[in-house]
């Protein structure tokens, strides 16, 4: 008979040690299509009671192409989680069940207002400090991480191809780069007679951002950093879930596929560790790694003086922060007290802030202070880490960050989802599981000098209640130009007063339109150097100031003025320029004739008129109108 057959052939298996796989009898039957270390990994699954990804199995003969490769994605979700993936399906059947008990994160814990420091642009301590990170960023590595698509601006490419401003039309990770660079060679001057640096950049990208990330830099020659000090570092997405008991759930549309989901920024930890390059650079000497988000066109003017707070606080950790009103839709840098002793500092997010204050005796919540502030500074998710210490701790922890699991629950019961769920986690985390000795501290700056991110689209920034940042790219571009005139203010120049406008339906100050490169004006004691007496700029003008010994003295600008030169040619501008200048003229990001990076902004330049002065050949030159 053939059943008896059949019994006697899984007799034999299971002699023969295939007894594990008999609670899922479509993955036994094939058993012998797949190789040792498939077996393997069908075993770890088996064990961890994922059974269900192989009801669906045909007999041996049948598909066998993509039974195997859909073990290759089991191996690489595997190798890409710290622990693999029985850590991940152990991590989430906790929180999940967690979750499902509504339990709080929280508890026991007591919220305070941390330590850090607050500094104000421009006074002597702010100076001194600017000077102490120029001279400590020869031993800085910077990691941007950049895997985000960014849903929310809803731009089809990846944002650091986005414009800074469109005076330049400087992309982000130009700009970035750029910064970098000028940071590189003011530091290897401070630094003479000892061996010129090279600031390492990390990039994370993800599926979704690597291939367009590599085209931009490679058809840009890398924006000017030799292609061998920039490493990419691609995060995977981690598996979907789809119920309490952590089940993987198949992709709908290929049945030997998981579905995956990214999994968050706080990937960066287990990479930079995994990769074995924090060990790189510790035997380079490096000691401090700033890690930064895709797009932030101030905060390379906010990184000078925080280095230089890390380096004269000794802090092992330092978050940037902006001051945050209370409420406001940002996390608030916290101190957090267990009743057992614990520590620590760390961002709560503004939606858990306000509650964990008033279960903690703070009837009002998260209320503004006599500053006008609430006391719980805003993370803007700029991190400066000291090597030595995170290296300790990443050997311990491989990297792997508290996480935290968000399912859209079907009903009250809590026992299924509306869709696949997964585990997210968050760089900034990291110091959830520093012991209480660990120097954790942060940097308060103004948002105008710090902060002033692109991650809203026309349409929802225009929602935005009035006097709450939009993030759009409208906001995020007027948002350089404010900061530019205000610095050049500070210096000494008449700036004109704003006017304000409105573009896709937001509206802004529009400041004059002015832009340097950063070999100009890295620091503000830069700035004050090539600034001197009696500048002024009417609110129509355009600047645009690329080079480095570009000096504006008496200079009283009423239109557009362009200065290109070489390092080698010091360039003194001086008298007054007048011509009609560069126009902002509306537009609708709606017009589909209008290219999307423009759209978004709401305005286009109009080139009307310019007074353009080229430098290409070395010496002293005076520019007189
Ligand atoms: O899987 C991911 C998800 C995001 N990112 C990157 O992480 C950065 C931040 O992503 P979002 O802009 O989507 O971040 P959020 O607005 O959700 O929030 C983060 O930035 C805020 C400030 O900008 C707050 O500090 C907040 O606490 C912090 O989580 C971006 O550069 C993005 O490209 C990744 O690299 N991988």
């Amino acid at each position: 008979m053939a059943s008896s057959v059949a019994e006697k052939l899984a007799g034999v298996r299971v002699a023969n040690g295939e007894g594990w796989a008999s609670v899922a009898p479509n993955l036994r039957k094939n058993l012998g299509v797949l190789s040792s270390e498939e077996i393997e990994l069908a075993k770890m699954l088996l064990h961890e009671g994922q059974k269900h990804l192989f009801d669906h199995w045909p007999e041996p003969g049948v598909d066998d192409g993509r039974k195997k490769s859909f073990f290759d994605q089991v191996a690489r979700l595997n190798s890409s989680y710290p622990g693999g993936l029985v850590s991940y399906i152990q991590n989430a059947k906790r929180l999940l069940a967690d979750s499902k008990a509504g339990k709080n994160p929280y508890d026991g814990f007591t919220p305070s207002v941390p330590s850090g420091e607050v500094l104000k642009f421009g006074d002597d301590d702010f100076i001194m400090l600017e000077e102490v990170g120029v001279r400590e960023a020869r031993k800085a590595a910077f990691v941007l991480v950049a895997g985000g698509l960014g849903e929310r601006l809803g731009y089809k490419g990846i944002k650091l191809s986005l414009p800074v401003e469109t005076t330049t039309g400087k992309c982000f990770i130009q700009h970035y780069i750029e910064s970098i660079l000028a940071l590189q060679e003011a530091s290897s001057r401070q630094a003479q007679g000892q061996c010129k640096a090279e600031i390492p950049l990390v990039i994370m990208t993800s599926d979704d951002t690597h291939s367009p990330t590599v085209d931009l830099l490679e058809s840009n020659n890398y924006f000017g950093m030799k292609s061998t000090q920039v490493t990419l570092l691609k995060q995977e997405k981690v598996a979907c879930l789809d119920d309490n008991d952590a089940r993987l759930a198949l992709d709908p549309n290929d049945k030997y596929k998981i579905q995956t989901k990214p999994h968050g920024h706080g990937d960066v930890h287990a990479l930079l560790y995994s990769s074995g390059i924090l060990e790189i650079w510790r035997s380079a000497g490096i000691k401090w790694v700033l890690f930064f988000q895709d797009t932030n066109g101030l905060l390379f003017k906010a990184i000078p003086a925080s280095l230089g707070v890390s380096a004269t606080k000794g802090y092992h950790v330092n978050s940037l922060a902006v001051p945050r009103k209370a409420k406001e839709a940002i996390g608030g840098i916290t101190k957090l007290t267990h009743t057992d002793g614990r520590s620590m500092v760390i961002n709560v997010e503004y939606n858990q802030l306000d509650p964990l204050l008033r279960a903690t005796g703070h009837p009002d919540g998260d209320v503004n202070c006599d500053t006008g502030f609430s006391p719980f500074p805003g993370n803007i998710n700029q991190l400066i880490l000291e090597l030595e210490p995170y290296f300790e701790e990443l050997s311990k922890t491989r990297g792997a960050i508290s996480e935290f699991v968000n399912p859209k629950y079907k009903g009250s019961t809590k026992t299924s989802f509306k869709s696949s769920t997964r585990l997210e986690c968050m760089m900034q985390d990291y110091p959830k599981t520093l012991s209480p000795s660990a120097r954790v501290g942060f940097t308060v700056m103004d948002t105008w000098l710090a902060y002033a991110p692109v991650k809203n689209n026309p349409e929802d920034a225009a929602k935005v209640p009035k006097g709450n940042p939009y993030h759009s790219a409208t906001s995020g571009e007027m948002a350089i130009y404010r900061a530019n005139s205000l610095i050049l203010k500070k210096a000494g120049a008449q700036m004109a007063d704003p006017i304000t406008d409105v573009f896709n339906g937001q509206e802004v100050e529009v400041w004059p339109r002015i832009t340097w490169s950063p070999r100009w004006g890295l620091t503000f004691s830069d700035v004050k150097r090539k600034v001197e007496a009696e500048c002024s700029v009417s609110q129509i003008s355009t600047l645009v100031i690329n080079g480095q010994n570009v000096f504006l003295d008496s200079l009283s600008l009423d239109g557009t003025l362009i200065v290109n030169a070489i390092d080698e040619a010091e360039v003194k501008v001086t008298g007054s320029v007048q011509n009609k200048g560069w126009v902002l003229e509306h537009i609708d990001y709606k017009d589909t004739s209008i290219p999307e990076k423009t759209g978004i902004r709401g305005f286009r330049i109009q080139k009307i008129e310019q007074l353009e002065l080229n430098y290409t050949e070395p010496g002293n030159f005076c520019f007189k109108s």
